[in-house]
């Protein structure tokens, strides 16, 4: 349709020239008052003249109308012309200029209808206008509104003057720019042609509502009151009789030429002003609408008492990332709902941790030890700090693990007891072995929860401390610390300062020093079990040994009290005190369980410990030595040395197996050395007597030590010398009895250890032998507990404590197969311990 409309406006272009040559008749007639309803001006429709850019469909349903005007237009003029004849008028002097005038009037119509023929005739045959005929067959032209069968009637040529007149009239009034002005004179008379009839019913509505909006926006409120109460009856306008006029007084009707736009965009200002005028709407009906849930009704009995309600809504799916960022179900706290994880968790299990608040051991206010003096870092007291520095012996170890594993049970840096760091771990929170660190951020946070234990007094033990939250398996729980002290000033306090004491807070720590905790943390007032929760260990942590107890493999449940084996040695005979843990196991005193039930220690009631008694002041008198502790237990310093070889479980059957084979070894020895002393009775009288004796006064290792020695002495010299050899026999020199014992012991003395390494074995000692060494010795290592002296709880290091073979050549440097001997042990006990370790281990998840 545009593009058909289109062409008629290009092709009606051309004939512009043509058209203003007819503009004197044109002129004349518009001068001519009665002829103006004869103008195809007139004849227009409303719905034409409102809309310049109107279709031509419209047009062309208007086709028929304007016919009919022209027809009506015709008959006017013809009416008019007849009306000088029928009216009344008094035929004056002038009515013979009035005839000259209508015969003018006559010849200027006639020159119009010439003029209007000429202009048509030029467009049909310049133009190639589109025959009317043809239009109306045309299909595409068939208006959107439905047209009367009136309408529909066939055109005959005669009828296309009407409609070439009326695209003619528009374009000469284009081309003349006739001013508004004029278009607005001409207004009034077309609406005051009620009685023309409309194209189509919608063009109208369309109209009406056009006017009314305009209305609506240019007159006051009053009046668009008024507006809107007729407006019914301005939509029904089409349906209103012909002859009622449109309220033209009050709504002008917009002509072709009004500045619609003008008006447009005034009333879209308006509107807009109207808006904001008129109140916003409520605020909660912008509120989107959130689906109410019933509120849960939690139940008061059961296993799910005791969660929080909530009314957020139930969240059966989680997304994939929940995991990630916390919010996913592994993270929950609260259990889940039997119908979501009910048979899982009946088969499974599921671990969980009940939150501080639901349960807290104790209510504040507790009992506080008065004489605690409160310290978490350990400080150098007197001598240990120059002689520690002297003494440093930094070994340090970098850590091979990678993110994959983590620094899990295989890390180096974890057998070793070394806690990894930035400087020797290249993970970062990978990491799995930074107890000391973790603990570190704990007590930065503060609170009971992380700190995790408080200070409780119990019934018989004094006070103790509990757990007010529950640690993993080998989780860090807490370090001891205290004040760093020498052997010597350990003595002295003990002599001076704790001789009235019934507890002592004293640790061997390393270097052969003592933490004295009686100014220290609160690992202090944790008790002993024979059958603890927790244990002590010994790391390094920066090059530093630091002291801490971790929980156990069963980890430690909330409210549990914190228990660890104090390995005590009790040092002297008044300081052996009754074991109150109530274990299955309990061995009954704080210390070893003697071998023989004969052989148990008196223990010394609390009342008559501190009971001046001639006796007690006796056996006072008498301790002091190192033999103090086996004279108390009644066994042989042999039995004594032995079980504080088997004191921690885990190593003990590797232990077990160590000590027999050296158990086995001395019987050989002196099985071998009274067969040499046999011989050498036969050989010398005197030189028998003297070597018969000599084993059976001798501890073991003793024995067992020289006779090797001797042994070989004797095959070699005998027969030039054998009171020699038993002399040697005999009486070994003090500095081999020592290298003899310790070696027997498996507490060789440090000066020892730094000799074996520096012989020239061959034998390197990698990371994991170090290792593994290292971890005997810590899980041998003893508390110092109460009364003990640091030089009865010396740390036996496990190499020494399987050197029997090494004891065959004490004092001497060791052959390459006999260190390999002594390797061999090693490994095997080592592995022995491995295994034992990841058994627990394994038993424990
Ligand atoms: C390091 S303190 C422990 C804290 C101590 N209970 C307190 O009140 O300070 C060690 C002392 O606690 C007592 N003790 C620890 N464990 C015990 C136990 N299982 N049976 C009896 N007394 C124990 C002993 O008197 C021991 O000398």
């Amino acid at each position: 349709m545009s593009r058909r409309t289109s062409r008629l406006s290009t092709s009606a272009t051309p004939a512009l020239p043509d058209v203003s040559s007819h503009e004197t008749p044109e002129d004349t007639m518009s001068l001519d008052v009665p002829e103006q309803l004869l103008t195809p001006e007139n004849s227009r429709s409303e719905t034409s003249s409102n809309n310049e850019n109107a279709s031509t469909d419209e047009k062309l349903a208007g086709r028929r109308r304007s016919t009919r005007v022209v027809r009506a237009s015709l008959q006017a003029t013809e009416s008019l012309a007849n009306t000088p004849a029928k009216s009344d008028e008094p035929k004056t002097a002038s009515s013979q200029a009035y005839v000259d005038s209508l015969a003018k009037s006559k010849r200027s119509r006639s020159s119009l209808r010439h003029s209007i023929a000429v202009m048509e005739s030029s467009l049909r045959n310049g133009t190639a206008l589109p025959d009317v005929d043809t239009l109306a067959n045309d299909q595409s032209m068939v208006p959107d509104t439905p047209i009367s069968n009136s309408s529909q009637e066939p055109v005959s040529d005669e009828l296309n003057p009407p409609l070439s007149q009326r695209t003619l009239r528009h374009r000469v009034e284009k081309a003349l720019g006739k001013d508004e002005k004029q278009t607005m004179e001409t207004e009034p008379k077309i609406a005051s042609r009620g009685s023309m009839r409309r194209s189509t019913r919608l063009s109208l509505v369309e109209k009406a509502s056009d006017i009314l909006e305009r209305t609506s926006s240019v007159l006051g409120k009053r009046q668009r009151g008024q507006a809107d109460t007729k407006k019914e009856v301005s939509r029904r306008a089409s349906l209103r009789p012909r002859t009622l006029a449109p309220a033209k007084e009050e709504t002008p009707a917009p002509t072709a030429e009004a500045p619609q736009p003008k008006k447009r965009r005034v009333s879209e200002s308006d509107v807009s002003k109207l808006q904001k005028k008129e109140p916003s709407p409520p605020q909660e009906e912008i509120k989107p609408v959130t689906p109410k849930y019933k509120p849960k009704r939690w139940l008061a009995h059961g296993l799910y008492t005791g969660q929080e309600p909530s009314d957020s809504p139930p969240k059966q799916r989680q997304s994939k990332n929940s995991a990630k960022t916390g919010t996913g179900p592994l993270n929950r706290r609260l259990l889940p709902m039997p119908m979501f994880a009910g048979s899982r968790l009946v088969k499974h299990g599921r671990d969980y941790r009940l939150p501080f608040d639901i349960f807290s051991p104790l209510p504040p206010g507790q009992p506080k030890p008065d004489e605690w003096r409160k310290t978490n870092k350990n400080v150098f007291v007197g001598d240990a700090a120059s002689e520690w520095r002297a003494n440093k012996n930094l070994e340090l170890s970098t850590c091979m693990c990678d993110e994959d594993t983590g620094c899990d049970e295989n890390c180096q840096n974890r057998y070793m007891f070394y806690e990894c760091d930035s400087g020797n771990c290249r993970l970062g929170p990978e990491c799995g072995n930074r107890n000391f660190g973790e603990l570190k951020h704990r007590t930065k946070a503060g609170g009971k929860y992380n700190i995790g234990v408080e200070v409780i007094k119990t019934s018989d033990r004094g006070y103790g401390v509990r757990s007010n939250r529950s640690f993993e398996p080998n989780q860090i729980i807490v370090e001891y610390t205290g004040e760093i002290i020498t052997q010597y000033e350990c003595e002295r306090r003990m002599r001076a300062v704790y001789k009235n004491n019934e507890c002592y807070y004293l640790m061997y720590f390393d270097q052969n020093m003592i933490i004295d905790a009686t100014r220290g943390s609160i690992a202090r007032f944790v008790n002993h079990s024979c059958e603890p929760n927790c244990r002590m260990e010994k790391w390094t942590v920066a090059g530093k040994p630091r002291m801490a107890l971790f929980a156990g493999d069963r980890g430690v449940m909330t409210g549990q009290e914190l228990s660890y084996d104090y390995n005590f040695d009790p040092y002297s005979n008044k300081n052996v005190q009754e074991c109150r843990c109530g274990a299955d196991n309990c061995r009954g005193i704080l210390g070893p369980r003697p071998k023989d039930k004969d052989q148990r220690p008196k223990i010394v009631d609390e009342k008559t410990k501190n009971s001046a008694t001639p006796k007690n002041v006796k056996n006072a008198k008498t301790t002091g030595t190192k033999r103090k502790l086996s004279e108390t237990t009644g066994a042989s310093s042999a039995t004594a040395k032995k079980r504080k070889l088997l004191q921690p479980k885990s190593i003990k059957s590797s232990f077990k197996k160590v000590i027999k084979k050296a158990t086995t070894a001395r019987a050989k020895a002196t099985t071998k050395k009274s067969v040499t002393a046999s011989k050498a009775t036969k050989s010398n009288s005197s030189a028998k007597k003297k070597s018969v004796k000599l084993p059976t006064v001798k501890s073991a290792s003793r024995v067992k030590a020289t006779v090797k020695a001797s042994q070989k002495k004797t095959e070699k010299a005998m027969p030039k010398s054998p009171a020699k050899s038993t002399s040697q026999l005999k009486r070994p020199s003090a500095a081999t009895k020592k290298k003899i014992l310790a070696a027997a012991d498996g507490s060789t003395p440090r000066a020892t250890k730094s000799k074996v390494r520096k012989d020239k074995t061959g034998i390197k000692r990698g990371p994991y032998k170090k290792t593994l060494l290292r971890r005997l010795a810590l899980a041998n290592q003893t508390s110092v507990g109460s009364a003990t002296k640091a030089n009865n709880t010396t740390v036996k290091s496990p190499a020494k404590a399987k050197s029997p073979a090494k004891a065959k050549g004490p004092g001497k440097t060791q052959s390459p197969a006999k260190a390999k001997g002594l390797t061999s042990s090693m490994k095997q006990a080592a592995k022995n311990v491995v295994r034992t370790v990841k058994g627990a281990k394994r038993s424990a998840q």
